[in-house]
């Protein structure tokens, strides 16, 4: 049993409801403890990963947001550097599963977030499980 760490950026609250459900399950279904913790905005996911690891406390992550287009060039900002961020701190050997959906408009959003569709916040928690599994094999 292993235990992992939900970062959640809650801008939307009808879509992170779903995807952390969906994380949260397939969690559970492997077997693993969790906690979740919330902050701002996806921008502030990856520095939050790199702080709570500080603690030793987390075998692995779920990074959870949403960011839907809007009118600017903040859209490529918080996209791209969120994933910048969270691949930085995998290649450098932490367990992440990257959630964070980047769309175009709402509708897209609920069709990935929804555990019965495209179940992206499971997908995300599986991904850092089979990364932690890794570890294990490799590191351990
Ligand atoms: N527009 C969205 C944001 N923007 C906020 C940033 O993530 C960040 O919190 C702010 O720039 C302060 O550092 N965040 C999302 O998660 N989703 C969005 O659609
Ligand atoms: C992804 C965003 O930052 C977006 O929600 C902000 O909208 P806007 O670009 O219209 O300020």
């Amino acid at each position: 049993m292993a235990s992992f760490l939900i970062v959640e950026a809650r801008f939307y609250d009808d879509l992170n409801d779903q995807l952390v459900a969906g994380a949260k399950a397939a969690l559970e279904q492997a077997g693993h403890t969790f906690e979740v913790l919330t902050v701002p905005g996806a921008l502030e996911i990856p520095g939050t990963i790199a702080l709570a690891s500080e603690s030793g406390q987390y075998d692995g992550y779920v990074a959870i947001g949403v960011v839907i287009r809007g009118e600017t060039y903040h859209f490529e900002i918080v996209a791209g550097e969120s994933a910048r961020g969270i691949m930085a701190l995998t290649i450098d050997g932490m367990a992440i599963g990257n959630g964070i959906l980047t769309v175009e408009n709402h509708d897209q959003a609920e069709v990935r977030a929804n555990p019965d569709k495209k179940n992206k916040g499971g997908e995300a928690a599986e991904a850092a499980i089979a990364l932690h599994d890794l570890r294990q094999r490799f590191i351990a």
